[in-house]
Parts: C-alpha cells; sequence; structure tokens
C-alpha cells in the first residue's frame, strides 16, 4: 500500500507543483491521470525518492520515503525521460541494470532478462547498441528494466507515450498481468491508457488531487452533463471550443458531442451516458473553473 499523508512539492525555480496531496493507493493497477503540468511527474519521483518533498510524507508498503535505500530496494522506476548508455546493447543494459539491482546470479539474472526482452518484443534486437533503438524501442527497453528484478511496486510515468498502437496494447496487458499482487502506479494524459484495467484512479490537476475512486466514480462526472446535438456550420462556430468532444458531418448538419449544463445551442440536442473520457473532461473543466474563479 501507498499511503501520501499531506504532501506538497515547491521547486526552487518555480511554483508549487503539489499542493497537500493525501491519497491511499491500494494493489493492482492505479492510474495517475492528469494533464500537463498537474504534477504526475513530481509525485512520482517523490515516490521513487529521487526528489524530497516539501512538506507532507509517505509510506510505501509501511516504509518512509526517507529510508530511501529500504524503498529503492523494493521499487521499479521508468522515468518519463529515461535515458540509457547508447554505446552498450540492450541486453547488456538490462545485465548492468540487474547487477545494479543485486541480482548476483548470473544465471537467473540472464534468464531474467531474456525473458523480460521477449516480454517487450525486443529478443531480435537484444544485441544491437541502444543508439540504434527507435523512440519506442527505447521506452520498450526502460520498460523492461523497471519491471527487472519483479520489484513488489511498479512506478511508471507515461510509459506509453511514443508507442504504436499495437505495443501500447501488449503493454497495457504485460502491465495488468503483472499487477497481480503488486501495485502499479501508471501516470498518463490518456485516459484509454487506464480504461480497461485500473482499480483506482487518482486525477490530479494543478498540483491537487480532483478525485480518487474507481473508473465508475469518474464516469459520473460526466452524468447529466454530455449532450449531442445536430447544429449548422455557423452555430459551430459560435460554440466554446473547450465545451466540444467531438463532431461528425452528417446529411443534416454536424453532429457535436458537447460538455456542458445544456445541449449546443441552437440544437435539439439529447443527453447522452457519459464515456470515461467524458466524466473525466467533466471534471478538469470544473476544476478549471473552480481555479479560474479563484476557489483555491
Ligand atoms: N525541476 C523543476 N523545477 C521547477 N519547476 C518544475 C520542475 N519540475 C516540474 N516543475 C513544474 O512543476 C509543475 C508540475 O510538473 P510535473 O512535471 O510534475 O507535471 P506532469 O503532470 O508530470 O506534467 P506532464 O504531463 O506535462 O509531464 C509544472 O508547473 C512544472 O513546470
Amino acid at each position: 500500500m501507498i499511503e501520501i499523508n499531506h504532501l506538497s512539492k515547491k521547486y526552487r525555480r518555480g511554483g508549487w507543483a503539489l499542493h497537500d496531496v493525501t491519497l491511499t493507493l491500494n494493489e493492482g493497477m492505479v492510474g495517475l491521470l492528469g494533464p500537463n503540468g498537474a504534477g504526475k511527474s513530481s509525485l512520482m519521483r517523490i515516490l521513487a525518492t529521487l526528489v524530497p518533498p516539501t512538506a507532507g510524507e509517505a509510506t510505501i508498503n509501511g516504509i518512509p520515503l526517507r529510508k530511501a535505500e529500504d524503498i529503492r530496494g523494493m521499487i521499479g522506476y521508468l522515468p518519463q525521460q529515461f535515458q540509457v548508455y547508447p554505446q552498450l546493447t540492450g541486453a547488456e543494459y538490462l545485465d548492468y541494470v540487474g547487477e545494479m539491482k543485486g541480482m548476483n546470479d548470473r544465471k537467473r539474472r540472464k534468464a531474467e532478462i531474456d525473458r523480460l526482452l521477449e516480454e517487450v518484443n525486443l529478443q531480435d534486437k537484444a544485441g544491437k547498441r541502444v543508439r540504434t533503438y527507435s523512440g519506442g524501442m527505447k521506452r520498450r527497453l526502460g520498460i523492461a528494466q523497471a519491471l527487472l528484478g519483479s520489484p513488489q511496486v511498479l512506478i511508471v510515468d507515461e510509459p506509453t507515450a511514443g508507442l504504436d498502437p499495437e505495443e501500447r496494447v501488449r503493454f497495457r496487458n504485460l502491465l495488468t498481468r503483472f499487477s497481480l499482487g503488486r501495485i502499479v502506479l501508471l501516470s498518463t494524459h490518456i485516459v484509454a491508457d487506464i480504461e480497461s484495467n485500473c482499480r483506482q484512479i487518482a486525477v490530479l490537476d494543478r498540483g491537487r488531487v480532483r478525485m480518487s475512486g474507481d473508473l465508475a466514480e469518474l464516469q459520473d462526472y460526466g452524468r447529466g452533463k454530455v449532450w449531442e446535438g445536430i447544429v449548422s456550420e455557423e452555430q459551430f462556430a459560435r460554440l466554446d471550443p473547450m465545451s466540444v468532444v467531438s463532431t461528425r458531418r452528417s446529411e443534416q448538419g454536424l453532429l457535436c458531442r458537447v460538455i456542458g449544463e445544456a445541449p449546443p445551442s441552437g440544437s435539439d440536442g439529447v443527453l447522452v451516458r457519459p464515456t470515461l473520457e467524458d466524466g473525466y473532461l467533466a471534471l478538469l473543466r470544473t476544476s478549471q473553473r473552480e481555479g479560474a474563479r479563484g476557489y483555491e
């Protein structure tokens, strides 16, 4: 279990990245969702003991963050900007990471590395130097190094960025399998990444927790706020662009899906069932409106 209590972070050259974050994260896949600059990476870097919080505290499986060595022995971490020595091959790099993680048995280390290379679909590239890898391949190598040693807690920062759709699906399935009996904390701003497999979701926006709960709870934020209706091109031009979720051309005009308190003006729109993405967008709109009114 990860328990985060009143955690705040202020960077020396910057403002507050996290404000009073309190969260309890349980076993299974946990999705940390939020727009750019929400504070997701800051929270993950703090949990990975790479940067200290300004205030507050957290424990991972009962161990406080100040015991950094113990925490690092328990977690796997994939940072958003993952750097590898370009002159090493993928297999050499993983071997090095395995040694650093204290996997001293050579044979077992090699067996696990071979299995992981297959899981991330890099087995054919294992002997090639990392500098010849594409961005997506480097990302997959990063995923493999985080999984090495089967850590109890896996923290992955936007792991699917740069992966093609097929690899994305493969990776989601890999994480879901891995999360059995473990905590996998995954940050993303893409709702589809957490749609099917997360037991718990926390939404951050401008450093604050805006919701924490399950998929149904997030979806519910869109209840009574998602409308579909047909509008003309002129009416469309007058709609608040922030409220329009999607548009499709039809014979009668533009079929618009909007988030708001009323149907798209000029249409006889109807309320529709929100998707998870609608729920997320509705929550963000409320949070941003409150921010603009100075309620925080
Ligand atoms: N080292 C730093 N020094 C100063 N400010 C920083 C630093 N790192 C992050 N910030 C600021 O802290 C805030 C939160 O950034 P953070 O990277 O944690 O958000 P994020 O949710 O991961 O965003 P993204 O999805 O864009 O990666 C932003 O305003 C960012 O500019």
